[in-house]
């Protein structure tokens, strides 16, 4: 796993910009394969900061990775360290479309969702495309509740972050 040191998320932000910590929400089964336990996991954001990380404990760790990124803010150079091996999957797509979350927690145990507009900056400059992401996290939990194979789901989502209102009304006026 590279360092945390040595890689840029696709926005930085200046330390005193950097985004509160991130709540959790977790629930695992294993998968056999030839004898062998590994995960299948499906990885919302993984092409981010935290999910390109995880993504490369996973593999490490010997289980296989599906990533559903929209490249947002998260960028395939992330990965570059683990884009050729044989246990991760890439799908560009976004969280609101339903077909492509189901797409991806099929044949999943686990579900990490980090797929999210974080920071304040990227919130304060372009609000309104940030709060059309929320409604993304209820898409994914009720696509996998529906598929009802995912017994481990790790669900990130960012602080309500939200600049004053009249500064939203002279940001979009
Ligand atoms: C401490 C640390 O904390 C934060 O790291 P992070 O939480 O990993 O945030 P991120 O922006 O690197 O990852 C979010 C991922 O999510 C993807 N994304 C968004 N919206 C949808 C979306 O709607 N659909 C999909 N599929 N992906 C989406 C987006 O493309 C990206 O790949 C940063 O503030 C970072 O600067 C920092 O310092």
């Amino acid at each position: 796993m590279a360092g945390l040191g040595t890689r840029r998320p696709g926005r930085r932000l200046q330390a005193s910009r950097r985004p509160q910590h991130h709540c959790a929400v977790i629930l695992s089964r294993t998968t056999s394969l030839q004898g062998i336990h590994h995960h299948e996991n499906s990885s919302n954001g993984g092409a981010g900061f935290n999910g390109s990380h995880l993504s490369e404990y996973l593999l490490a760790a010997g289980d296989h990775v599906t990533v559903l990124d929209d490249l947002s803010t998260g960028s395939l150079e992330n990965l570059r360290g683990v884009l050729d091996h044989p246990g991760i999957r890439l799908v560009e797509g976004t969280i609101l479309d339903r077909t492509a979350a189901e797409s991806v927690i099929a044949g999943a145990d686990r579900l990490f969702h980090l797929a999210a507009a974080v920071g304040v900056m990227l919130i304060v400059e372009d609000p309104l495309t940030s709060l059309r992401q929320y409604p993304g996290t209820e898409v994914v939990l009720d696509a996998t509740v529906a598929a009802g194979e995912c017994g481990y789901c790790v669900a990130f989502q960012p602080p309500m972050v939200l600049p004053e209102p009249r500064t939203v009304a002279r940001m979009v006026s």
